[in-house]
């Protein structure tokens, strides 16, 4: 019996055979250090991918490609025996790109029938959307982290074998990041885009990025076998607004595989080779990187000069460290070893490094005796939306830091600090690329942690400019403070350029939405051309594209949604970060019974404020519990109060044990209860329960 059917059968009997299965002096060894952990956790969603050290050579080959499927539900990846010669493929054999596309127009789905047309997992494997691996990609249906997989592929043609790099993109606007630095690995990109739904923002965010790039562009319309499907429809959005040549466009369903047989023959003869030098010394782009509880540090990156090899030693040229190659391969698509990386590959690194911070995204790799320039490398994520982040129960807050240091080693575009508020007590200040990348953080603290938390109301970062001259960028709205002595003279909030691409019958509302928002047109265009039969015209729905500059607090507050129920789903919008502008913003406090509460102070402009004080005074005065006493809610700005909600006090039944009784004697008693309760109002302090700040931070 081979050591990989040994491990197979180990894993679905249970440990305690494993000892009487396997023939290999090195198996036991290893499951015996894994009985001392939980089994299904140590393989939870994973292909086995074991320490040679532990396992010597022969059981880490077959347990690389060895599936736990059975055991975890994964699908299947075939096992492969034989070592990858990578030598094999100089850069004229390689070719990197990324799937680019719209939120659901099918990235994923047409990643997976790539893998299993290249063979690099089993077709019909049963799980769809191999790539989206997190647990919260696969609840929410959509990609958070770009994904990269190395395919061999035999071309008819020319009858060789290519090495084909994919990278998996998300859709969404929060996560371009992660699209901008895939795009530094790649020398094209299948743009993809839905033949019912057509051109939308993120397909035209995401052109052109690859434009600025300067990569190839091969125009994908997916989704053909769908009856609403309008393929020469699309192809004419895809001319009118990017120029494309309608006979350059491949028309594919990545459901049937109508039309898959195309993408790669295309993919070879349209996308360049990587352009680098394997004479020059080792320069590796550092990609991507994530923390292996049993690996450590995993690298991905690019090689754009020169060879690595395992065992050699290899400096950051960000921080001068050097550390040892511990391994090297590819994902293939799983972490599969191969000893060397060469010119033009993608592939993965394990040197030594402690944290992912030693790792920086878009850092250059080299030798570390020898001295070369650094590549461009990206620029720093930029965070545009900041919130607290606070334990539900204020002792969990050992248990959150863990959680929070632990989870940003594996998503290093949420900044952290620590803060503290009265109402929440200790904390954390993060900041994030927008709200989805929020909620998706929060999902990932309490599912992949069990860390149960208080967000506080997101905020935008703002600068205030004092009469001193002095100048802050807040991103806590508490923490802005304004006194006779530093008085606040000017300010300034982030904006963005919206593009929203919407049926021409929806331009009407939103434009009013735009404009209640703070919203300045700048573009108003059509993106369909006009049927030439006019009886059509009154059939013909036209899109509209429309772009704006909108202040970044207006988006992040509910926009999107809104934008949604507007328009019955229809539209679909992006932005990109666009300047600082002067705006007239107020901080605004809540106060209950005159003590602001930190935890809901917000920054708000000035014409919106008093409106927004009375939507957060009702709101609270439906949270909050009624006590022996009479509780104020109030907004103010400054020392002036704008909005004022009263929540009455409980009456306590004092003259329930009056039975009859004389009618001064009860009046007594309710003259008593009402002083009490002047003196409560006095010294009372509120109890805001934990839930009502979790509904009211929610809700606002
Ligand atoms: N009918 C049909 N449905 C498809 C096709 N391709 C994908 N889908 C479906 O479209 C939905 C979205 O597909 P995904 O592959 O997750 O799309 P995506 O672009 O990766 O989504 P994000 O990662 O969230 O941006 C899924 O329900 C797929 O089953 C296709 O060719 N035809």
């Amino acid at each position: 019996m081979g050591t990989g059917e040994a491990l197979r059968r180990c894993l679905k009997r249970g440990v305690s055979e494993c000892w009487r299965i396997s023939p290999s002096q090195h198996l036991p060894f290893f499951l015996a250090h894994s009985c001392s952990r939980d089994l299904p956790t140590l393989f939870r969603g994973h292909r086995i991918s074991l320490p040679g050290r532990l396992l010597g050579s022969v059981v880490s080959s077959q347990c690389r490609t060895f599936s736990s499927a059975e055991s975890a539900g994964t699908p299947e990846v075939p096992e492969r025996d034989q070592i990858i010669d990578l030598a094999l493929y100089p850069p004229n054999l390689i070719k990197n790109f990324s799937i680019i596309a719209h939120v659901d127009h099918g990235k994923s789905t047409l990643a997976d029938r790539l893998l299993e047309l290249t063979g690099t997992i089993r077709k019909g494997h049963g799980q769809p959307q191999y790539l989206d691996k997190l647990q919260v990609e696969r609840e929410r249906g959509i990609t958070v982290k770009a994904q990269t997989v190395t395919m061999f592929y035999n071309y008819s043609k020319d009858r060789r074998k290519y090495l084909l790099n994919l990278i998996d993109t998300p859709g969404h606007v929060d996560f371009s990041y992660e699209v901008s630095r895939s795009l530094a690995a790649c020398q094209g990109v299948l743009l993809l885009v839905d033949a019912s739904q057509g051109v939308q923002a993120q397909t035209v965010a995401n052109f052109y990025l690859a434009f600025e790039a300067d990569l190839a562009i091969i125009p994908v319309i997916n989704k053909i076998d769908q009856p609403t499907a309008d393929p020469d429809r699309v192809k004419e959005q895809l001319k009118a607004i990017f120029d494309i040549n309608p006979e350059e466009v491949i028309l594919t369903s990545a459901k049937t595989g109508q039309g898959l047989e195309q993408v790669l023959p295309t993919v070879i003869d349209r996308i360049p080779s990587p352009k680098g030098d394997p004479g020059r010394p080792l320069r590796m782009l550092l990609l991507d990187s994530y923390y292996d509880e049993y690996k450590g540090v995993v690298c991905h990156v690019a090689v754009v000069d020169g060879t690595l090899k395992k065992g050699v030693k290899i400096a950051s040229a960000a921080t001068g460290q050097s550390y040892e190659v511990n391994d090297v391969g590819i994902l293939h698509p799983e972490l599969t070893p191969t000893s060397h990386l060469f010119t033009g590959q993608v592939g993965y690194v394990i040197a030594g490094m402690r944290s992912t911070k030693e790792a920086r995204i878009g850092d250059t790799l080299h030798l570390s005796r020898t001295q070369v320039e650094p590549l461009p490398g990206f620029k720093p994520a930029k965070h545009m939306v900041f919130a607290g982040v606070y334990p539900a129960d204020g002792s969990d807050f050992d248990a959150l830091n863990h959680a929070i240091e632990r989870l940003t080693c594996n998503d290093a575009s949420v900044s952290v600090s620590k803060e503290s508020s009265g109402a929440l007590g200790m904390g954390f200040r993060c900041g994030f690329l927008g709200l989805l990348h929020m909620d998706v953080f929060h999902q990932r603290l309490e599912q992949e942690y069990g860390a149960q938390v208080i967000s506080t109301t997101p905020t935008v970062p703002y600068v205030f400019e004092y009469v001193d001259g002095s100048k802050v960028t807040v991103q806590n709205p508490a923490a802005l403070s304004s006194s006779p002595g530093k008085r606040i003279v000017k300010c300034w909030e982030p904006t963005v350029l919206a593009t929203i691409i919407t049926p021409s019958e929806y331009v009407g509302s939103l434009m009013t939405l735009c404009s209640e928002r703070r919203g300045e047109q700048i573009e108003h265009s059509f993106i369909d051309g006009i049927p030439t039969i006019p009886f059509c015209l009154t059939f013909y729905r036209q899109r509209v594209m429309l772009k704006y500059k909108l202040p970044l607090r207006e988006v992040v507050i509910d926009f999107y949604n809104e934008l949604k129920s507007i328009t019955s789903g229809y539209a679909s919008f992006d932005y990109e970060e666009s300047e600082m502008q002067i705006s007239d913003l107020v901080k605004l406090d809540l106060l209950l019974n005159g003590e602001p509460v930190d935890a809901l102070a917000s920054i708000v402009h000035r014409a919106k404020a008093e409106r927004v004080g009375r939507e957060l005074c009702e709101k609270l005065k439906k949270i909050l519990d009624r006590q022996l006493f009479e509780i104020a809610i109030q907004a103010a700005i400054g020392s002036k109060v704008v909005a004022r909600e009263s929540l009455s006090a409980l009456r306590k039944n004092v003259l329930a044990k009056c039975y009859g009784g004389d009618v001064s004697r009860k009046r007594k008693l309710l003259e008593k209860q009402k002083e009490g309760k002047r003196r409560m109002k006095r010294v009372g302090s509120v109890d805001i329960p934990q839930e009502a700040f979790h509904s009211l931070l929610r809700s606002s």
